[in-house]
């Protein structure tokens, strides 16, 4: 499989409800010039989200990005989908795999060093830690954040891809790459920015910057 660039993936808000909103947000984080976008839905049906996924993947297309889906292995396989990520309650990991087989990308969700240790054994193609920071848009089911602390000391125990996850936004984003992220993920600096095409760029032009000089 070609080597994936995770360093900026918009995780997409559903607390945008207009669906031309939703989709004028992401096309505009696409034009802005994420890396990589992953579809995340907590509330819709199963057939609301399919559809859902199929506009998305279409955009997606149009602008060459890859699309995972959050949760959701089989939407991901209905659409055909570059990926899942999944979490620590979510489908195991093997299962996942074995579902959606060796070319796809699995990110997995790790917060805590015991995670981390056990990620290496597992067929993920990433991990995101979550949260790094305080954040307002994930409340349920979230663990301490981890802070620049965590992620070095996970850099140090894990060998696989790392994407932060959790309060990220432009002042943060470069200690984050710095100490040894390969990429961020960001609802909310894209998605509630006054102009997400122009936030997206300047996060891009600060991970491209931070990444040249680490
Ligand atoms: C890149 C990335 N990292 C972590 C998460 C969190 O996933 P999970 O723990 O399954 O929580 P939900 O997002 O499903 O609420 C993520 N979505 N993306
Ligand atoms: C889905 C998720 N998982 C951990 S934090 C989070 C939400 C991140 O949102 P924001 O970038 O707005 O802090
Ligand atoms: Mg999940």
């Amino acid at each position: 499989m070609k080597q994936q660039d995770y360093s900026l993936m918009y995780v997409t808000d559903e607390r945008i409800t207009d669906n031309t909103a939703f989709l004028n947000v992401l096309e505009s984080s696409l034009k802005g010039g994420v890396s990589i976008v992953q579809l995340r839905e907590k509330k819709l049906n199963t057939k609301a989200f399919y559809i859902r996924a199929l506009a998305v993947k279409n955009l997606c297309l149009k602008y060459k990005t890859p699309l995972i889906i959050n949760d959701r292995i089989d939407i991901a396989l209905a659409i055909d989908a570059d990926g899942v990520h999944i979490g620590q309650k979510d489908m195991p990991v093997g299962l996942a795999r074995k579902l959606l087989g060796k070319n796809k990308i699995i990110g997995w969700s790790v917060s805590n060093i015991k995670q981390a240790l056990e990620a290496n054994h597992l067929d993920v193609n990433y991990i995101g830690i979550s949260p790094i920071f305080i954040t307002n848009t994930k409340t349920k089911d979230l663990d301490l954040p981890l802070g620049i602390e965590g992620l070095k000391e996970i850099k140090k125990i894990c060998s696989i891809p790392i994407i932060c996850i959790g309060g990220i936004n432009n002042k943060n984003t470069a200690s984050i790459i710095k100490h040894g992220s390969d990429g961020v993920a960001i609802v909310s600096a894209i998605s509630q920015a006054d102009n997400p095409e122009q936030a997206t760029a300047q996060l891009k032009e600060i991970i491209c910057q931070t990444g040249t000089k680490k």
